[in-house]
């Protein structure tokens, strides 16, 4: 069975960001991940994360300004500065957090534009060797063009294809079963596909994003051949629960 993380950013949200560790540990998680530490001290982060005993799994870089639009800014040529701004806070937060792993979103660009690929293909290049250096694990999500419109990282293939051809060892994909079933479905054969460059799991039902168990998709089937393949690290449970969040949480001993 699979290591699950509390996605604070969907889940416990009855709560502020900063009670949401206590109630993700009262619950039984041990690790946690999120969006974006950043509207709070890196510090106060780390001591609600390490008062309440659990893990850090992952958080995303800053990605622009979230409240005006921006999706992440690594495809934008004309804030490249930005960018570069973003990448150090981005491993200054995952130093004291301690985080294995940062998600850099890619933003809203379109994904045939030739000065946006190269832009991305740039910034990536930089952030994947920028982590290294730090020990740092980076990711990156295609993400489905419903409930991200116009969001330039939108196609498995073509980011599993990126990964192997930059070639970095602590480059991988964010490999979200929600988005691959709405973007492409053929969740295994893709699970089994892209197994040595998977860096991150996360889950929720489609199409709802709601608990595991409850969508199109047989989610048991799923968590087996994440074992089968051999991925061990975490699976964040990044949905949003259909009513409060631990009455939904019996999925877990149901699968
Ligand atoms: O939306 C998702 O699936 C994510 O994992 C991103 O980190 C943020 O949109
Ligand atoms: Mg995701």
């Amino acid at each position: 069975m699979p290591k699950f993380a509390a996605n604070l950013s969907m889940m416990f949200t009855e709560r502020p960001f900063l009670e949401r560790f206590a109630a993700a540990a009262a619950a039984g998680f041990t690790a946690v991940e999120y969006l974006f530490p950043y509207d709070h001290p890196a510090k106060t982060v780390a001591d609600a994360l390490r008062s309440a005993g659990l893990k850090q799994a992952l958080f995303n870089m800053p990605p622009g300004d979230w409240a005006a639009g921006d999706r992440g800014l690594a495809s934008l040529p004309d804030r490249r500065e930005e960018f570069e701004t973003a990448l150090v806070t981005a491993i200054s937060y995952a130093k004291t957090i301690e985080t294995p792993l940062l998600h850099m979103m890619a933003g809203i660009a379109p994904c045939d534009d030739p000065a946006a690929i190269a832009c991305y293909r740039e910034n990536l290049k930089k952030a994947a060797d920028v982590t290294a250096e730090a020990g740092i694990g980076l990711v990156i999500e295609p993400i489905n063009k419903r409930d991200m419109p116009g969001y330039f990282l939108n196609d498995f293939d073509r980011a599993f294809d990126l990964v192997l051809d930059l070639d970095r060892p602590n480059l991988n994909l964010q490999f979200d079963v929600y988005h691959r079933q709405i973007l492409h479905g053929d969740v295994i054969t893709a699970l089994r596909k892209m197994a040595p460059r998977i860096g991150h799991i996360q889950i929720a039902s489609v199409p709802n994003r709601h608990e595991p168990l409850t969508g199109e998709l047989d989610d048991r089937r799923i968590f087996q051949e994440i074992d089968a393949i051999g991925y061990r690290g975490y699976v964040g449970c990044e949905y949003r629960p259909a009513a409060k969040t631990e009455e939904g949480l019996g999925w877990m001993a149901a699968i």
